[in-house]
């Protein structure tokens, strides 16, 4: 089996930023091999080069548009954020919703690019779509859950169990990640024995006056 892998999306928090999202990579460096588990940061954009250069551990953009060089305006060329030192990529969060062409198109560049990709969708039929296109990995987030403190492991371990067989029914080479209102070891051992092989977070994480702590109690029960 793969290691365990915690996504930290960083939003744009203030808290997530600068001198704290430096701090939060630090954690995450330190907790990672302490336990073994991956533990990647998706932090706004102009944070992916400096964060890459100084820390060994993974680092994702929030977004990519599926756009190649040239007139483009305002938008995120999947080029850059590969060469800003990204190693993949958060598509259509819940935050960041795309077309289904679109969501197509940026895991298509994200594949030319050696660039991971995680598609986030909102239940276990949009899953199955988003598994049909062959990202990297999957990750169900309930909206309603996202930010709300309550943990989708406890809240609605449902959607994560059928998000896990409708993906492996579609594709088996896709891994399933969930998200929303993860908060404990214990929210990241449901999900774990449920098929999944991690979790996407972000507030508990991000907020915490001690990410570190926070980061330590996820793997605690891995
Ligand atoms: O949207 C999320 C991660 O991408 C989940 O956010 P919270 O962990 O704050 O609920």
């Amino acid at each position: 089996m793969d290691s365990p892998f915690i996504l930290v999306n960083l939003k744009t928090y203030q808290e997530g930023m600068g001198h704290n999202a430096r701090r939060i990579a630090v954690a995450a460096e330190t907790v990672s091999r302490e336990s073994g588990a991956v533990i990647g940061i998706a932090p706004i954009f102009t944070e992916i080069r400096p964060l890459s250069q100084h820390h060994a551990i993974p680092v994702y953009a929030q977004h990519i548009d599926a756009i190649t060089p040239g007139a483009h305006t305002g938008h995120i060329l999947p080029e850059a954020v590969r060469s800003a030192g990204a190693s993949g990529t958060l598509i259509n969060h819940s935050e960041r919703r795309l077309t289904l062409a679109d969501i197509d198109a940026c895991i298509q560049a994200a594949r030319r690019l050696n660039l991971e990709s995680v598609v986030c969708t909102n239940n276990d039929a949009t899953s199955a779509a988003a598994a049909a296109l062959k990202p990297d990995y999957v990750a169900v987030e309930p909206p309603e859950l996202i930010g709300s403190g309550v943990s989708v492991s406890k809240a609605d371990p449902g959607v994560i169990e059928r998000s896990v067989n409708a993906v492996r029914a579609v594709n088996p080479d896709v891994k399933v990640l969930t998200g929303a209102g993860i908060q404990s070891g214990e929210c990241v051992k449901i999900a774990i024995d449920l098929g999944t092989c991690g979790v996407l977070l972000a507030s508990s994480v991000v907020k915490a006056e001690d990410p570190e702590a926070v980061l330590r109690d996820l793997v605690s029960l891995l």
